[in-house]
């Protein structure tokens, strides 16, 4: 096997660790406050203006950034209601620049690959790493190839990822063989990998609950939920839970739900078994082609930090509870991809069964965009068209 950097000899992935010397809360809160006024510098990035603790060192000029994060985070008695509890806040990650949570990641790898002095950019995807991945090496005036399955991802993200410039690999079988290739081939192919093996992504994806937790005064809700698909972002919550916890940003921790969808679901299959080692998916299949994953690569960091640290809980649903969910964020006007449903979906079952209490609060992240999965959009509209008239208006409202 070629090397990967990313990849420790003991076969598992790499991760920052920083020794974190030096750092006053109060003092960075005022700074991180100060920035909010900001407009054309890297610090009006919603990750960026978290630099010292995402990647302090890294000097200014490598960074490739579109003001990625300042993300919405909406409370809707809606969404509360249906899923039982007090106060439910969604985070729109879903407004980042591609549309998806993916940009607070690869803003942070595509930055580092920059100042290692990389051109040439790759990942694997189900289409949102992919267009976030294309986004930023095209800002970069870099390239990218990306590697995606031929079967069972959206359409509308590959045309994206294709706008972007990115050069498409289509090939047989799923997320999970395209991440074996490029853990062995992308370093030999000079290519430097985006994918959340990648672990200055992570660091990245940190910054939506510091921003979550920025825009709460530094309370955050009882509850956070997430959806699992390769287990980057529940990794990256985790972590950056235990580092505002352990550096005084917060004074309490919240308990972290991660939702997985039944057809694609080997890590609640863990959990929920007591078990330590993964048993892979061969054929994950799920509405939400965003969690069409198999065999999540950062399954390991997210039982460290969810289950172990945090002594989180997971939960799977199924396609019908995904896209009923979906319906109602999308009816609130926030709506989202399927794969971003699964959290409510999930905190509905878990209020159901007692381990959400209904006096709890409770904020679900959005990962993507309603544009992303136009496939599956299950709306329709005025079937033909009509010559346009008072009567015929008034007889079509009235119909309705
Ligand atoms: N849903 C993802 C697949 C995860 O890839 P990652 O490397 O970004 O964790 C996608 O959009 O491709």
């Amino acid at each position: 096997m070629v090397g990967n950097p990313f990849i420790c000899k003991c076969g598992g992935l790499l991760e920052v660790v920083r020794p974190w010397k030096g750092i006053d809360s109060e003092k960075l809160k005022q700074l991180w406050d100060n920035r909010l006024s900001e407009r054309m510098t890297v610090y009006a990035s919603g990750v960026w203006r978290y630099k010292e603790l995402i990647y302090p060192e890294l000097p200014e000029p490598y960074i490739t950034t579109k003001y990625e994060g300042n993300t919405g985070l909406y409370p809707t008695e809606t969404i509360a209601r249906y899923t039982g509890v007090r106060q439910l806040l969604l985070k729109a990650q879903s407004e980042n620049p591609s549309g998806s949570f993916k940009d607070n990641g690869m803003t942070v790898a595509v930055s580092h690959g920059r100042s290692l002095g990389y051109e040439r950019f790759t990942c694997t995807s189900t289409g949102n790493t992919s267009s976030s991945l294309a986004m930023y090496a095209a800002l970069a005036g870099c390239t990218s190839v990306v590697y995606l399955p031929g079967n069972h991802i959206s359409a509308s993200k590959v045309r994206q990822t294709a706008a972007y410039g990115a050069e498409l690999i289509l090939f047989n079988g799923t997320y999970d063989d395209g991440i074996r290739f490029s853990r062995q081939y992308s370093e030999p192919l000079g290519q430097y990998v985006c994918n959340s093996m990648n672990p200055f992504r992570i660091e990245g994806q940190k910054s939506i609950v510091y921003e979550m937790a920025h825009q709460l005064r530094w309370e955050l809700p009882d509850w956070i939920v997430v959806p699992g698909g390769a287990l980057s972002n529940a990794t990256a919550l985790g972590k950056g839970l235990l580092e505002l916890k352990q550096l005084g940003f917060i004074q309490k921790l919240p308990r972290v739900a991660v939702i997985q969808a039944e057809g694609a679901s080997p890590f609640h299959r863990m959990v929920s078994l007591g078990d330590t080692s993964l048993i892979p998916e061969p054929q994950p299949m799920t509405i939400a082609s965003a969690l069409n994953i198999g065999n999540p690569p950062s399954w390991r960091k997210a039982l460290h930090y969810i289950i172990g640290q945090l002594q989180g809980v997971t939960a799977s649903v199924t396609d019908e509870e995904i896209m009923e969910a979906k319906g109602l964020i999308d009816r609130c006007g926030i709506g989202c991809e399927p794969a971003s449903a699964a959290p409510v979906a999930g905190l509905k079952q878990l209020v159901r069964d007692g381990v959400v209490h209904p006096e709890e609060t409770a904020a679900c992240i959005l990962t993507g965009h309603l544009l992303k999965d136009t496939e599956v959009i299950p709306y329709s509209y005025s079937p033909s068209p009509i010559d346009l008239s008072l009567e015929a208006v008034n007889g079509l409202l009235s119909r309705g």
